[in-house]
């Protein structure tokens, strides 16, 4: 390991989230030198050691790659001056530093080096509320800087020393010294195999309970990205133990600890005990309290309801069907109804009656939502009547968990009737979220399509409900939609029921490009993205939506080819690039991560418009906002995007590529989400082999959960 010390000149770029920066040190031979490293940047002026390798890079040439940085203290007055002025602190300016400098003489160069933080107290002149904060300042500068060395010599990257400190202040050592897998907690990106090997080294036993612990905690707080609120206990024991390798009767006891402590929580259903993090079986228990509370007849509204449908239908030149009318006429008698039915079966058209009958009925305080805000603004448009996203309707808490919301039991919002939308999306902890907030007095009404893919997140509560059989509901089957031959209704409708779409004939609607390799299946994606492009205003309105991320055949490499061709680098356009990533003005792009302050959450799509030396400028549905470079880590690429972003948005064209590469991802409903993404066009490219593999894979996959056990009464809590 090569070491460097110099002063840093200058900052490149930093971020702040990954904490991955590169700056130009001038280093004692006054040569200028290239650093990078994944810690917190320093400050430009201050002297550094920086531990590490020097690399040749493939673009930039030669650099100092640095995995550990050290901060100097001050070895003269006048570097002690920097050093005081780089803290940042408020106030503490020249005037201020003068009086520091004149108190203690060369001695400041001790109090710094020796980090005795108290003796600042004694400077006479200076502001208290001054004072105070350069006494937490260098407490915390020695504490950080101890902490840097602490993890260094365990070989753990010290990026996560800010986060420790800001979590356990001065005992920070302590602390993790006395449970390393406390960082586990604080510091969600951090793997379990990092904080054991530390635990290892300092010599925590296989089989001791702040490991065991530390093993259940981390396979349960892994159950909502697999969809499972719980998991009976003896898979929950083995996966238990093929992360730890200690005995599973000594894992057995332990789970036995941690729930007669409520550490964990836990549920008998059919002789098997199912184990739940706690925050999954309140959101379990108390979404299913919710809803029974709401499982009764509603107050009778005035409105004749039979004169109103044929109102609507001569209005709107349709007659209902039956089971529309049946929906409809539900909606209005019950507190808690349900309406599901595939694409064209006509549940935008009774949203837009039954908002239209409450408003008559006198209950006008109604709230149409839908969990992204593509499906809000469709609904808006279709009903002529503003929907929301759930999201923004529940207010998020700025700064929390992704559940806590302003709006809840005890401000619960101000409405008669709720419609939510594209409830297939709903998970188990968003619609407890949900629930809670809505008026016992309030009509609710759920609608979806159940086969669609399962929400991201826990549980699939719209099947649940509807499988309960507790629940008044609709199931809509007849199609009114026009169709052709091989629209895409019909095809969608083939592909639920299993059968092949028809490949062979191509239709202004359903189009199948066949490809046989990935170099031709780029080339069609992009001759066609290109093509549809001309025929739209908004180029929003054409998606490229692949069944996964990762790979060659992904949605990000995909979205990468695309750029370079429908959107090359010019000089008249700005650009900027962040993390490997370039966005360039012009580029559409996805909001992966909720934004409280900003207001644009995970999943909305935007284009670029502008892009300064620090601001890049995005054109969302709903606004217009600038995000710091900083925050570009929460946008990426989007003229592809997954099937799971995609869901409950929908597209003029939608561009599906579908080859065998996709493996195991090539299944019915995400064929059937990705087709039903489409409003007049859908173009698959890909195999006719992957598409019959998808039709014929019912995902299996089970989602461990009690919700709709607890619903029937079947099961306690
Ligand atoms: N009873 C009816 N008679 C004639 N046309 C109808 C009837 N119900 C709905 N439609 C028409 O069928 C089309 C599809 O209806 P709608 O958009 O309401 O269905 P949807 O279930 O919301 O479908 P999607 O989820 O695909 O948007 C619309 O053009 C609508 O006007």
């Amino acid at each position: 390991m090569d070491a460097l010390r110099g002063f840093v000149y200058r900052i490149i770029y930093q971020n702040t989230q990954n904490t991955y920066c590169v700056f130009l040190v001038k280093d004692y031979n006054e040569e200028y030198i290239t650093c990078t490293g994944r810690f917190e940047a320093p400050n430009e002026g201050e002297d550094i050691e920086l531990k590490g390798r020097y690399v040749e890079h493939q673009k930039y040439g030669f650099q100092f790659d640095a995995s550990s940085i050290e901060k100097l203290k001050p070895d003269n007055m006048g570097s002690a001056r920097l050093y005081l002025m780089n803290l940042g602190i408020k106030g503490l300016g020249e005037k201020s530093i003068d009086k520091i400098c004149d108190y203690f003489g060369i001695r400041l160069l001790d109090v710094l080096r020796e980090e005795r933080p108290e003796e600042i107290k004694d400077v006479p002149g200076l502001r208290k509320g001054v004072k105070e904060e350069l006494y937490n300042t260098l407490l915390g500068e020695g504490i950080l800087s101890d902490l840097n060395h602490f993890f260094e010599s365990h070989q753990i990257s010290s990026k996560w020393s800010r986060t420790v400190y800001t979590y356990y202040g001065a005992s920070s050592i302590d602390v993790i010294r006395d449970n390393p897998y406390n960082l586990l907690r604080i510091t969600p990106d951090m793997l379990f195999n990092t904080a054991d090997t530390l635990a290892v080294n300092l010599g925590i036993e296989a089989d001791d309970e702040r490991r065991l612990e530390a093993g259940v905690n981390w396979i349960l707080g892994n159950l909502d990205n697999q969809g499972h609120t719980c998991l009976p206990v003896d898979e929950l024991i083995g996966r238990t133990y093929d992360l730890l390798q200690v005995d599973a009767d000594l894992i057995a006891n332990h789970i036995d600890s941690l729930i007669s402590q409520g550490i964990v929580y836990s549920t008998y259903y059919d002789d098997i005990l199912y184990v739940y993090p706690p925050e999954m079986y309140v959101s379990e228990v108390e979404g299913v309290h919710y809803t029974r509370d709401f499982l009764i007849e509603a107050d009778p509204i005035s409105l004749d309801i039979p004169s109103f449908i044929e109102r609507f239908e001569a209005e709107n030149h349709i007659t209902f069907g039956p089971e529309q009318k049946e929906a409809i006429e539900l909606s209005f008698f019950e507190k808690f109804s349900l309406i599901t039915g595939g694409p064209g079966t006509g549940k935008t058209t009774i949203i837009k009656a039954l908002v239209k009958g409450f408003q008559l009925g006198g209950l006008g305080r109604i709230i149409l939502c839908a969990p992204t805000g593509r499906a809000a603004k469709r609904l808006t448009e279709a009903t002529e009547f503003e929907a929301t996203t759930i999201h923004r309707l529940l207010m998020p808490v700025a700064g929390s968990d992704s559940y806590d919301f302003t709006k809840n039991e005890d401000d619960p919002l101000d409405i008669d009737v709720i419609i939510i939308d594209e409830a297939s999306m709903l998970n188990v902890r968003l619609f407890y979220s949900l629930m809670s907030a809505i008026p016992r007095e309030a009509h609710v009404i759920i609608v979806g399509d159940v086969d669609q893919l399962p929400p991201i997140g826990a549980g699939f509560v719209l099947k649940d409900l509807l499988d309960s059989d507790m629940v008044p509901y609709t199931r809509l089957q007849h199609i009114y939609r026009q169709s052709s031959g091989n629209s895409i209704v019909d095809s969608a409708y083939a592909i639920n029921r299993g059968e092949m779409p028809s490949l062979d004939i191509t239709s202004d609607e359903f189009t199948f490009i066949p490809v046989n390799s990935l170099g031709d299946m780029m080339k069609a994606i992009i001759d066609v993205y290109k093509r549809e492009k001309e025929y739209v205003d908004d180029e929003l309105d054409i998606q490229i939506i692949s069944p996964m991320r990762r790979g060659k055949a992904g949605s990000t490499t995909i979205s990468q080819y695309v750029q370079q061709s429908v959107n090359p680098p010019d000089s008249y356009k700005g650009e900027v690039r962040v993390n490997g990533i370039t966005f360039r003005v012009g580029d559409k792009v996805i909001q992966i991560l909720n934004n409280y302050e900003l207001e644009v959450f995970n999943g909305e799509i935007g284009v670029i418009y502008a892009i300064t030396k620090s601001d890049i400028c995005i054109r969302f549905i709903h606004k217009e906002v600038r995000l710091s470079i900083d925050e570009a880590h929460m946008i990426m690429p989007a003229y592809a995007i997954t099937v799971h972003k995609s869901q409950g948005s929908e597209y003029g064209v939608v561009i599906i590529p579908f080859v065998p590469m996709y493996g195991g991802m090539l299944q019915r409903n995400l064929l059937y989400t990705a087709v039903t993404r489409a409003k007049r066009k859908v173009i698959m490219i890909g195999t006719k082999s992957s598409v019959e593999r998808a039709v014929k894979t019912v995902n299996g996959e089970e989602r461990y959960t009690l919700f709709k056990e607890r619903l029937q009464g079947r099961c306690d809590g």
